[in-house]
């Protein structure tokens, strides 16, 4: 069975830098969602570089539907992967959300004939339709998002990497980039790969998989309960489980004496600090 990703033998470091990743393995199935979590600087943004062929490994190999990624074969890769990035105003180029969807498709010299289905196709997949015609710098984050995601589709990718997506958003679109996802790997299942790339452990119980590196070593690798449930694991490598996680194991070490409800509520409230 072919991979949608396969990481042999890496090795990379930074020119100047102690290596970073040094002999890392890591294989994603076609159509798995994998949360990649790690705590600043752990690897994950270099390691997505890595996969887009944006930076060169030192040795290693990494291999995207069983083609090794090379100099000659880059572009070809890169062609399967679709991107989204932290910052929603880094994203823009066109005049009105259709124009930015269509600007990928241009560069992709898509007959201009298609292009009008395949923007409405993206737009409606992400709930942006509505939005077609508005400005881009008038929407929200979170739909700023979902428009950047949007254009990633129109193009069809195998694999969509988001690294930090939701990072500059507030709660609401979070909760509306998060939503979107699980409809697409409703809509798309096992034609779609993708790789989120988060700092909220919320948002990684969602995937199918967890992968949890630090200092560009794989420390966990597993089904969210799984990773979750080796909460000092979890802390020693700077990361927190999911709000339900922690609150759980904090409710554990309730004191044994009886508490009023005065006591309780002071206890609670002492924990959400
Ligand atoms: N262009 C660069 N040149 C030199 N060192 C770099 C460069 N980019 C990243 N690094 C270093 O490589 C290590 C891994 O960085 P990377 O950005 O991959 O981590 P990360 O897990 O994505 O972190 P964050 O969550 O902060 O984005 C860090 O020590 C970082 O300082």
């Amino acid at each position: 069975m072919i991979e949608a990703i396969k990481i042999n033998n890496l090795k990379y470091s930074y020119q100047g830098s102690q290596q970073l990743f040094d002999d890392f393995n890591l294989t994603i199935q076609v159509g798995q969602w994998v949360a990649l979590v790690g705590h600043n600087g752990s690897g994950k943004s270099t390691l997505a570089k890595l996969i887009l062929g944006l930076i060169v490994a030192n040795s290693g190999d990494i291999d995207v539907f069983g083609e090794r990624l090379s100099v000659a074969t880059v572009n070809h890769v890169r062609a399967q992967i679709g991107m989204v990035f932290q910052n929603p105003d880094n994203q823009f180029v066109g005049a009105t959300v259709a124009d930015d969807v269509a600007f990928g498709l241009e560069n992709m010299q898509k007959p201009s004939s298609e292009m009008p289905k395949l923007i409405d196709e993206a737009l409606e997949i992400v709930g942006m339709q509505a939005f077609k015609n508005r400005e881009p710098h008038m929407l929200s984050g979170g739909q700023k998002q979902r428009v950047a995601l949007a254009s990633v589709l129109a193009l069809n990718p195998k694999i969509i990497i988001l690294d930090e997506a939701t990072a500059m958003l507030d709660p609401e679109g979070r909760d509306m980039v998060m939503q979107t996802l699980q409809k697409l790997k409703a809509r798309f299942g096992s034609e779609l790969t993708l790789i989120t790339i988060t700092h909220d452990m919320d948002e990684a119980s969602l995937a199918d998989r967890v992968v949890v590196i630090n200092d560009g070593k794989l420390i966990l690798d597993g089904e969210p309960a799984t990773v979750f449930s080796e909460r000092d694991i979890m802390h020693s490598n700077g990361l927190e489980l999911p709000f339900a996680g922690e609150l759980l194991a904090k409710l554990d070490k309730r004191p044994n004496s009886y508490l009023d409800e005065r006591e309780l509520v002071q206890w609670l409230s002492h924990l959400k600090k």
